[in-house]
């Protein structure tokens, strides 16, 4: 029997649009995963080679770049703000659309040429100051885990940098977008080596390539019979 293949999907809103897209390439959990009140962290799959483990967004970089998962899912944010050697991103799984901004309160939004140093608070210290530093300035972060969009009212920082997606929490907080760092979409992510030493892994890449295409390919013709 080979060794079990892990494959690490985040715990949140992910998943609703992931579960579909793992089907179709062949990925699918037992029916205890589906279950909201099971607190178990790892679960079969239909393949007796493969279990799934239900983690963190971030910490599904994190077990797969240390070779703890040999794939996983995760979004193109938390792998630009990792940057792991180890890890691989092949397939962009077109779903998960967002974009990173930097945000400010609407009445305070201001000029920023010519500063040298701003407090920033964001869950992406390493995309903030990248973002930052191409401007020539410091950012010093403040790191949070959520609920970014009321740092600026409660003097914490002059700004954010967050996931919009509608736009909603921004509105809705007082804050608007004052500029566009990164697009985002969920990818299918694999360990470097486990990609090179096990076929599996690379069976899975393909898998996974031919479930976007399919579904792009339905989408265009839907788009031109609309
Ligand atoms: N509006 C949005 N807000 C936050 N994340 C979004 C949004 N739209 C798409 N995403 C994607 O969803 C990912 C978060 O996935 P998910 O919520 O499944 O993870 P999680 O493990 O619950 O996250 P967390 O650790 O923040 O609880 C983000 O990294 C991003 O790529
Ligand atoms: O543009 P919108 O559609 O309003 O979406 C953006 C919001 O969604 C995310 O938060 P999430 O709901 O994941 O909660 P969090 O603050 O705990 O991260 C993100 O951090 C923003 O706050």
């Amino acid at each position: 029997m080979p060794q079990t293949l892990t494959f690490a999907v985040p715990k949140g809103r992910i998943l609703d649009e992931a579960l579909p897209v793992m089907a179709r390439a062949g990925v699918v959990p037992e029916d205890a995963f589906h279950d909201k009140a099971n607190r178990s962290l790892t679960f079969a799959t239909t393949r007796e080679d493969m279990r799934l483990i239900r983690v963190r967004a971030f910490d599904v970089a994190t077990f797969v770049a240390h070779g703890a998962a040999q794939m996983g899912i995760v979004g193109s944010d938390v792998v630009e703000e990792f940057d792991y050697a180890e890890l691989y991103a092949p397939v962009d799984l077109d779903f998960g659309h967002c974009h990173l901004a930097v945000a400010e309160p609407k009445d305070a939004a201001r000029d920023i040429a010519g500063a040298s140093h701003l407090r920033v608070a964001t869950k992406y210290p390493n995309l903030t100051r990248r973002h930052f530093e191409a401007l020539g300035i410091q950012a010093e972060c403040v790191k949070l885990n959520g609920a970014m969009e009321i740092a600026p009212e409660l003097g914490l920082a002059g700004r954010i940098v967050d996931l919009v997606s509608t736009g909603t929490t921004l509105r809705e907080n007082g804050l608007v977008e004052t500029s566009r760092i990164l697009d985002i979409s969920a990818r299918l992510i694999v360990n470097r080596a486990a990609l090179k030493t096990d076929s599996r892994v690379g069976a899975l890449v393909e898998a996974f390539r031919s479930e976007v295409a399919a579904r792009i390919g339905a989408k265009d013709v839907e788009g031109k019979a609309a």
